[in-house]
């Protein structure tokens, strides 16, 4: 539970697009941080689950890229999940691609709700693929990191919980978020069905506790058009790495 942070909110099928952009842009203006359960409802759901349990089965995952510290024998130490990037157009990828669109639907419309069209100041225009990651439960981790701390067009950070009967106590796998400003952290199970937003800026470092049972999860990164078009200028005539999704 947050002390200070919002609240998680239940969504139900008869909400609005328009409550749910709501409680979008005021938890994001707010706390810089935003939880919806209930996201896609326990039948569509498990159905994404499905998906990716498959996919998972196939093979198709391969070791999370280093966020920092190339040294491959430390490689263990600094993030140990496996991941998938998609465009959610492949074969058997139906219900993920309808999880995406929804997503997708939820950012758009939020964004020009916001006042002037903006939320945080930001335009969106744009994202990365779907990045499927599952942590095997073998005490599995990821050490605390920003998504994005050198502007690389990546605003907002989406990511999507497929656990089921997720036990935090038993199985750990907590997001911890460290909200910048604020000694209180904000700790999110990856519960199934669960949908979290953050600001993918220094504002939100956050880390992956050891998890115990294997954890999957769906994160889409949004881009903020200047952002972006900034960070890609740089890319050409520095030959910087952007983020290249
Ligand atoms: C590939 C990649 C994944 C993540 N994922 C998380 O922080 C875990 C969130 C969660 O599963 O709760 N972050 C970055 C900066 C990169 Br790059
Ligand atoms: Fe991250």
């Amino acid at each position: 539970p947050f002390n200070h942070m919002p609240n998680s909110y239940y969504m139900d099928p008869s909400d609005s697009c328009y409550e749910i952009c709501h409680r979008v842009i005021r938890d994001m203006t707010q706390y810089g941080v935003c939880v919806l359960n209930n996201f896609l409802g326990k039948e569509r759901g498990l159905m994404v689950l499905n998906e990716v349990l498959d996919m998972y089965r196939s093979g198709i995952f391969t070791a999370g890229q280093l966020v920092s510290n190339p040294a491959s024998t430390e490689a263990q130490t600094i993030r140990s999940d496996l991941i998938t990037w998609i465009d959610g157009k492949e074969a058997n990828c139906h219900y993920i691609r309808q999880l995406i669109s929804q997503v997708d639907n939820i950012i758009l419309r939020a964004n020009k709700m916001a006042n002037n069209g903006r939320m945080g100041d930001y335009v969106i225009n744009g994202r990365t693929k779907a990045m499927v990651a599952c942590y095997p439960g073998s005490g599995s981790h990821y050490v605390k990191h920003v998504d994005n701390p050198n502007k690389d067009g990546r605003c907002i950070t989406a990511i999507y919980y497929l656990n089921l009967d997720w036990d935090v106590k038993r199985y750990g796998g907590l997001l911890r978020v460290f909200p910048e400003g604020t000694n209180q952290v904000a700790d999110i199970a990856p519960i199934f069905d669960r949908m979290l937003f953050f600001w993918s800026d220094r504002r939100n470092p956050h880390e992956v506790q050891p998890a115990y049972s294997t954890r999957y999860a769906i994160t889409l990164w949004y881009f903020d058009t200047h952002e972006r078009e900034e960070a890609l200028r740089n890319y050409k005539e520095r030959g910087q790495p952007s983020s290249s999704k």
